[in-house]
């Protein structure tokens, strides 16, 4: 099987400051200031040309961390990632200039990717009409909705026709119409053989729509596997993470932070 994506041992570190100061000094001074924060502490998997992954975890695990890497939107800290072919990502407002008009910003986004002026001029109009924006498109983005600026996001990255699409929760701002048309748009793309990575917390989603579920914790990679196998055992751990009492709560995060750290310190 030809490989679409692989990740290897992918870390991200973030600073985080106490306040701007403390930003300033680090930029400045030899010493370091500011905490270590690890959003992914040493991710990797694969995916198989075809594959529509689903990534899912609690709020703040990594996702739309690892998917932005992915996509080559952020730089990671270490390790390698590795995709074999165009990748576009879909998330509200991701690339979108706030200044520009959506038009502008179809033209910068499809030009930034190589496509050429007369190739420009073919796609604009059905980019324009899957966007349901009207005469809006010619508005500045920054007086767009969030879900004129999911839908915008979506109509350029569906239609530049990508070898791999990465969608991270842009179908729960849109509306519901959207929705389906967009959820349509990508059973097209299953069909052809396109690989996806889905983003999203509605389940029900994953189910209809992945093959494998990457399943994040605290930045590092819990389970990775079937939707079949996986995603009963994500869905059993939030019923039982919904129960939990704040204390237990904090006592299982503590636990998994020991884990990262002890996973981090593997690496060196
Ligand atoms: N630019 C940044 N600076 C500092 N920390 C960040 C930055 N971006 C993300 N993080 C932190 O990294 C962690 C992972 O964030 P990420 O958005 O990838 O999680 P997520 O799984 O997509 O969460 P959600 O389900 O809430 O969207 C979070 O704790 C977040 O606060």
């Amino acid at each position: 099987m030809e490989k679409a994506i692989i990740v290897k041992n992918v870390v991200k570190k973030y600073k985080l400051y106490s306040d701007n100061k403390e930003r300033i000094l680090d930029l400045l001074m030899p010493k370091s200031y500011g905490e270590d924060f690890y959003a992914l502490a040493g991710v990797s998997f694969e995916a198989e040309k075809g594959d529509v992954i689903g990534f899912v975890g609690t709020n703040g695990s990594g996702k739309s961390t690892l998917s932005n890497i992915v996509a080559g939107i952020v730089p990671e800290t270490s390790g390698s990632v590795e995709v074999n072919g165009q990748v576009a990502l879909i998330a509200v407002s991701a690339g979108l200039k706030a200044d520009l008009t959506g038009r502008d910003n179809i033209e910068l986004k499809l030009l930034m990717l190589g496509f050429s002026k007369q190739q420009i001029k073919e796609l604009e109009p059905q980019i324009i009409e899957f966007s349901e924006l009207g005469k809006f498109i010619d508005q500045p983005v920054k007086s767009y909705s969030s879900g004129m600026k999911s839908r915008l996001g979506f109509a350029i990255s569906v239609n530049m026709d990508p070898d791999v699409l990465i969608i991270d929760e842009a179908l729960s701002v849109g509306d519901k119409a959207f929705a389906e048309k967009s959820l349509e748009k990508m059973k097209e793309f299953k069909a052809q053989g396109k690989t996806m990575i889905f983003v999203s917390h509605s389940l029900g989603q994953m189910k209809r729509f992945c093959d494998k579920i990457l399943w994040l914790e605290y930045g590092m990679v819990k389970d990775f596997g079937s939707v079949k196998e996986v995603l009963p055992k994500y869905e059993q751990f939030v019923n039982e993470f919904k129960k939990m009492s704040k204390e237990e709560k904090e006592k299982y995060k503590e636990e998994a932070m020991e884990r990262q750290g002890e996973a981090l310190l593997a690496r060196v």
